[in-house]
Parts: C-alpha cells; structure tokens; sequence
C-alpha cells in the first residue's frame, strides 16, 4: 500500500487511461478543511493518480490548484465528486468517491447496445450532468462511454444510474506547457468538427459528446469509424450519419441535432435532457398520445443555448488557421486506428510520416519560463503532506511514484529552482517551438514489461527508519572489537607482561633477547661440533678394527 499525501493509501489499481491510473483507496485520517469531503478513517475511496507528464508540467500544477475550488464544489447526482485534490513532490491526485460498477463503455462491450428508451433515459441523466458542469463554468471536452461510471445494475431490478467522471482532467491535461512537449487531442471518435479544426470551443463540444455516446449506445458502435484518426476526423467534419434501422425517429431528431456541425445549432444541455425525457416517454409501449405527440415534436424542445460555455484558451490559430479544411493529405499506409481509442495524449516532435496526422495548431503559444506564480500555495500543500511515509511493500511495476531516475534529478532539480529557490538562472530544456496540434491513431501499446522480481523481504518490521551516522557507529564498533581481542593476544602470548615485570626498557630487553639467542646458537652449534668428534673418534676405532682384522692370517 502506497500512501498519498498523509490522509490516504493507494490499495490497488482500478484501471490506468491516458491521463493516469485510477486506484481503490482507503482513508488514513479525516482530511482538513482544504478537502471538499474530509472524510472518516477506513473509508474506501478512488484515487486518480496522474501521470507523470501531467504531473510534472508547471502549468498542469497551475491550473490543478488554480481550478480545485471549481473541480471541488462541483456536486450533482450524475457526477463523480472529487473530494480532494493532493499535491505531493511530483505526485498529483484527485480523490473520488468510489463507484462500485463498470464505466459505460465496459458495460456496452459486454451487454450489446442499449434499447432506445434506456438510452434516452441515460443520455438524459448524463446531460444533467453536463448542464450543471457548464453552468458552473466547467466544459468535460473529453464525453465518452469509458467516462460514465455505472452505478446500481438492472439484473435486480434497479436502474442503471450514469455518473460522469474526469471533470476537468481535458482542461488540466491542455497546458501550454504540455503542449510544449506532447499533445492532449481528445478520443478521436468523439472530438467535435470544431476541435479537430482547432476552432474556438465551447459547451456545444460537450454535446455533440453526448450525440455520438447516444448513437452507440442504440447501435453499439460510434457512427464515425475508420482505419486511421485522420479518416475518423473527415467524417466528423464532412459526414452526415445515417439513421440506423432500430432508432425511432423522435430519437434520431435528438441524435442529428446534437450531431450538428455548426455548434451554435446544438442544443444545451437542459433541453437535451428535457428533449431525451420527452423521447423516451412517447416511444414507450404504454405511451398515451400526448406523450406520443411530445415525442415526435422532440425538434422545438431543443433549444440552442444563447451563451455557452467558452473553453478559454481554445481556438487561438496561426494565420491560415481558419481555413475550412486544417487535415493534410495522407502519405504511405496510414497507422491502424482503434474507434475506442483512449484520450491520446500524443508526444510531439514524431517527425516523419507523423506529418500526415497533422490537423490541429496549438492552441496557445508557449508560456516564458519564470517563477511559478502559485508558489505559496505550492508549499502550503506540499507542508500538509509532509508526515508521508512509505508503510509496505508495492510492486514496483504499479508504483505511482516510481519515476526514471535521471529524468527525476532534472525534474526535482528544476522544481526545487521554480518553486522554492525563485526564478530559474537558465531554462533547464531548450527551448521547443510550439508545433501543431496532432491527432494519431492511439497511444502505442507498451510491450509487456518483464515481470518485476520479487523484492526481497527487508525485514519484519514495516516502519524500518534511516538513522544517519548508524553505518559509522558499526563500524567503530567493529574497529574496537578488534583492537581489544588483539592487545589480549598479544598481552598473553608473548613476553610482553615479563618485559613489564623485569622493568627493563624496550631497547634493553631487545639486547638481552639478542644475546640470550645469540648464546644459544652457538651453544647449539658447539654440541653439533662436539658430537662431530665423537663420530670421528667412532670413525677411527672402527678403522683400527678393520686393519686389525685384516693383518690375521
Ligand atoms: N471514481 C471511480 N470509481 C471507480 N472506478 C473508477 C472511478 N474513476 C475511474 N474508475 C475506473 O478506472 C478506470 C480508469 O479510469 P480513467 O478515467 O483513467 O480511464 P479512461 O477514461 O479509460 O482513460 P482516459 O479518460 O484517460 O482516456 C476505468 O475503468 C474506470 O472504470
């Protein structure tokens, strides 16, 4: 388990996107006033830990603290509510209440579509959502089935209850400085016509969001589908949907309106979801004609909202921009495209054939490097999470904060500048020039990493604790072990303690030896000479035996 900041602990992945990874979580303790829900110990919570781009980019940081009060007071019954918002180091996260179903899109791949009436009535719920976000100020940008969590199940009865989650993770993840170095371009099948052609974006985006969902929830597939994202956006921009045979006219009215291409003729919010009741009441097998009459007049309750919601920062083009067709001619074999491709978080400077992916101009040029100007509240964060320790074990593979070693020196190095030191002497990156938004087919698969080896237990206890100077103090220890059993060997193997009682002086007692040895030798070489004469004098009687023997007859 993995704590973030002091209040909560990561207990295992739910699922990873594009933006980050959404984790089961529990509460450690009861957060402080900064949260929107403090909270009770032990409660289970979901965490969006984000990545590591997102995390480290100085403007996603800005606008993470700048927008929390907006991302917090956010509370509708069809919306996820973040509870709180974590900055620790490199780490960013927002707390979520935990939703105990599938997201939209799980849910459709393994139950088929929908039936036009649970399809209105969901789609309806979800344009509340959508009409109390945008009149909070808050664009989603980002619609899409995996983005509506699924509360309750029908197999007991009980209706499904859609809740739309990743409220302002688009507008987070839409940084200047992001796009700097990668590229936030949406999920393909679901960008309005004026996003893919990098014009100004308002509250109309969401809705027309919310028109393709509701096309596949009735049929099972978005209505625009092809091989690559560039084929994808054509159609966003010059197609027009066919009715498919199982949607009731009142239905496909609703689908078109939502679906059209000039943003100003969508209809808001509110009366999507007044207009999607009115639908799923008439097109019921018990409908009364009233109810039929309002159905097939569902086109005067939608109404176009007179002042959406503007996506600021959306929409600022070089010159040519404006043109009405921003997609390049394709080039040599086009990259595979999945239609339930993820948000694509694209990294820039591709280069090559990414060329023929080019649709999109940045949407603001480059901020200038400088002092971080939400550096208080940086360190007012950072102060409220500092008791955070790591409590056991995590693999390593699933570890949030585990970061490339080298790129982590540079980044702590140019966070402890911005942050905490002012203003940077020297950009710590050159410097990229602002390139065009792109759209590509989906954020490559990684290959499976290897499995991660088991980490070797460390020890029983899980708080282990550093203690500076503890490797020191062993070793001195070591040192005096040693010097202690050495003077004792040496105390009583050699003549040292008899040196001390003759009270002789160390160069006196040396003489002595020398001599006592000296003496020795030759007392030793003198026997050996002594014994030499014996075997002479031996040698010359046996000789003497010999002639005497010899001189007998
Ligand atoms: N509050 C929540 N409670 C329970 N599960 C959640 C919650 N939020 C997200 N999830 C689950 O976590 C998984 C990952 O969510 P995430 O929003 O990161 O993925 P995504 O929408 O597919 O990706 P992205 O929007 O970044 O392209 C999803 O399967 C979703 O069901």
């Amino acid at each position: 388990m993995r704590p973030v900041g002091s209040k909560y602990l990561l207990e295992e992945p739910l699922g990873r996107g594009a933006t980050g990874t959404v984790w089961r979580a529990r509460q450690r303790e009861t957060a402080g006033a900064e949260a929107a829900v403090p909270g009770q110990p032990g409660e289970t919570l979901a965490i969006k830990v984000l990545k590591e781009e997102l995390a480290s980019d100085p403007d996603v940081v800005m606008r993470f603290l700048r927008e929390r009060s907006v991302l917090l007071r956010l509370t509708h019954p069809n919306i996820v509510r973040t509870r709180d918002l974590v900055v620790e180091g490199d780490l960013l996260a927002l707390v979520m209440d935990l939703v105990d179903g599938p997201d939209l899109h799980r849910y459709l791949r393994e139950n088929g579509p929908f039936t036009p009436i649970a399809a209105a009535l969901l789609t309806a719920g979800i344009a509340d959502a959508l009409a109390a976000s945008h009149a909070d100020g808050i664009v989603h940008r980002d619609l899409k089935p995996a983005n509506v969590l699924l509360a309750g199940t029908d197999a007991a009865g009980g209706s499904l209850h859609p809740m739309l989650t990743d409220f302002g993770i688009a507008r987070l993840a839409d940084s200047p400085g992001l796009t700097r170095t990668s590229e936030f371009v949406g999920t393909p099948a679901y960008v309005a016509p004026e996003s893919a052609e990098g014009r100004p974006q308002t509250s109309a985006v969401d809705i027309y969001g919310a028109g393709i969902l509701l096309y596949e929830l009735v049929t099972g597939r978005p209505p625009f589908t092809g091989g690559t994202a560039l084929e994808v956006l054509h159609q966003h921009l010059r197609e027009e949907p066919a009715r498919p045979g199982n949607v009731p006219e009142p239905l496909w009215t609703v689908i078109k309106a939502c679906l059209n291409k000039n943003p100003d003729q969508r209809p808001s919010a509110e009366s999507l979801a007044r207009g999607l009741r009115a639908v799923a009441g008439g097109i019921s097998a018990s409908a009364s004609p009233d109810q039929i009459a309002a159905a097939m007049g569902v086109a005067a309750l939608l109404v176009p909202d007179t002042a959406p919601t503007a996506v600021p920062g959306s929409g600022v083009n070089p010159p040519g921009a404006a043109d009405p067709t921003q997609v390049l001619p394709t080039r040599g074999n086009p990259p595979a495209y999945d239609p339930n491709a993820r948000t694509s978080v694209m990294p820039a400077g591709g280069g090559g054939d990414d060329d023929r992916t080019r649709v999109m101009p940045p949407t603001q040029p480059p901020e200038p490097e400088g002092p971080h100007p939400w550096q208080t509240q940086m360190s007012a964060l950072r102060d409220r999470n500092e008791q955070t320790q790591q409590v056991g074990y995590i693999d390593p593979d699933d570890d949030p904060l585990r970061r490339r070693p080298q790129r982590q020196v540079q980044r702590d190095h140019g966070r402890q500048q911005r942050y905490d030191q002012g203003p940077p002497p020297a950009p710590q990156q050159p410097q990229r020039r602002p390139e065009p938004q792109r759209y590509a087919p989906q954020p490559q698969q990684r290959p499976p990493a290897p499995p991660p080896e088991p980490r070797r237990d460390r020890g029983s206890n899980p708080n282990r604790m550093r203690i500076p100077g503890l490797g020191c103090l062993k070793g001195c220890l070591v040192v005096l072990l040693v010097l202690f059993f050495g003077g004792w060997a040496v105390w009583e193997l050699t003549p040292l303690q008899d040196w001390v009682a003759d009270g002789k002086s160390f160069w006196d007692q040396i003489s002595d030896t020398y001599t006592e040895v000296k003496d020795w030798i030759s007392e030793v070489t003198g026997l050996v000479d002594d014994a030499n004469d014996v075997k002479d004098g031996v040698d010359g009687v046996k000789d003497g035996v010999d002639g005497v023997k010899d001189a007998k007859p």
